[in-house]
């Protein structure tokens, strides 16, 4: 391979978290998940890679920082499996195998801050090395897992299923599309950015310590999550917004409890996360319907699912709910229309300026695919000079 090969690869929102290991080297879940993938317009990352005899040694760059690969685990193994792939698939002898690659990445949104950025981040790095190598019918969600557990569901589109199997090896815990992202177009995904620095414990900390210590953790595993897995999935499937969205909800909310009910405690919402919930549960009630949705990560910020149809009026209310000073340009962004100004019809009381840095509107998409727009040189050089986006 002489030329450099780039993809794009989406990020992924859990409505049924994943939150526990059954095995940690492995990366296998204690519980089945559900997510639904974002459209690249808005959120991605972008790898470019270049292998070959003329690379003297791997090596990944990311928002512009050389990451140790040494240090890594997790990127070592990714690199790992997919030599393996390329000697199943090619032979052996195959030269590929010995060729050492250099990785160019870049996430167009903050890393580190509960923002899904190693979902979409292994995703893309898996998928652009199967891509540059030319394999085909390799287990990528396999792969990409061992990077980061919820990278799995960001190689497909549309709503997707992690399983978490039973066997050992996990040969049967795999990501698989529930449906496209053309079943329910109308979906609408808003992110209300609270704050974007990295966070203080990480998923992997704080899921680890949660299977150690919650109590919460082993009723949710067993009673839980497998009854609402299969709600969600036909919530999903007959489009029936209300259900699914409740779902939602209660699954953010008890996952957050669990991180509570974690010893010590990990607190990921803070005070401006607790407003966000209030105020979507008054919309609702107000509305005497449930239009809106929310979902929390690791971290403050909030994902809340809205149909299309209910979009323009919430958006008018959440603005004057949480107004800002900035101008409407960086404050909105994404695939928002301009809003009627001024519309209140519920008549909420605005909040104090400022307590979001910013709104992104954006839909389902597809998973990861192939760009022209590299971040390399045809020689292995970086293309220009990467600022961090954090
Ligand atoms: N584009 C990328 N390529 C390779 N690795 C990445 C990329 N983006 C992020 N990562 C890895 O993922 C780490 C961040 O993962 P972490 O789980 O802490 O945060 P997050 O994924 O943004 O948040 P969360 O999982 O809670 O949503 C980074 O420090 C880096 O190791
Ligand atoms: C809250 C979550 O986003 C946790 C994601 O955890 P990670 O996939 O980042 O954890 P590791 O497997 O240790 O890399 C919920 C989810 O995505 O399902």
């Amino acid at each position: 391979m002489d030329k450099v090969v780039t993809c794009v690869a989406p990020v992924n929102i859990a409505v049924i978290k994943y939150w526990g290991k059954r095995d940690e080297h492995l990366i296998l879940p204690l519980n089945d998940s559900v997510s639904l993938t974002l459209d690249c317009d808005q959120m991605h990352t972008k790898t470019s890679i270049i292998a070959g005899p003329f690379i003297t040694e791997d090596c990944v760059w990311l928002n512009g920082q050389i990451m140790s690969i040494e240090r890594n685990e997790r990127l070592k193994k990714c690199f790992d499996l997919i030599r393996n792939l390329i000697k199943i698939q090619k032979g052996e002898n195959s030269q590929e195998v010995k060729w050492k690659i250099r990785v160019c990445s870049e996430n167009n949104f903050p890393t580190a801050a509960g923002l899904a950025s190693s979902a979409a981040g292994y995703a893309c790095l898996v998928y652009t090395l199967a891509n540059a190598f030319g394999l085909v019918n390799g287990d990528l969600p396999s792969i990409a897992r061992q990077g980061s557990g919820s990278a799995c569901r960001s190689i497909y589109g549309g709503f997707v299923q992690w399983t978490a199997g039973v066997d050992d090896q996990g040969y049967d815990s795999t990501a698989v599309q529930i449906a496209a992202d053309t079943h329910w177009p109308e979906m609408r995904i808003i992110i209300l950015v609270v704050n974007d620095s990295k966070k203080k414990t990480s998923s992997t900390v704080g899921m680890k310590q949660a299977v150690k210590t919650s109590e919460l953790l082993k009723y949710r595993i067993q009673k839980c999550v497998p009854e609402r897995t299969k709600e969600i999935i036909q919530a999903i499937t007959d489009k029936n917004f209300e259900k699914f969205a409740e779902i939602t909800m209660r699954d953010s909310n008890q996952f957050h409890a669990i991180c509570l009910d974690t010893y010590p405690p990990c607190v990921y919402l803070n005070q401006v996360s607790h407003e966000i919930i209030s105020f979507v549960h008054d919309y609702n009630e107000a509305t005497g319907q449930i239009k809106v949705s929310y979902t929390f990560y690791a971290g403050p910020n909030a994902f809340l699912f809205i149909q299309q149809i209910d979009l323009s009026l919430f958006m008018s209310e959440l603005v004057n709910v949480f107004p800002t000073m900035q101008p409407n340009s960086s404050y909105l962004r994404g695939i928002v229309s301009t809003l009627p100004n001024n519309v209140k019809p519920y008549g909420f009381k605005s909040k104090d300026k400022d307590l979001l840095k910013y709104i992104m509107v954006t839909k389902l998409g597809n998973g990861p695919k192939c760009v022209d727009d590299h971040l390399l040189n045809s020689d292995g050089t970086l293309k220009s000079k990467i600022e961090s986006t954090n």
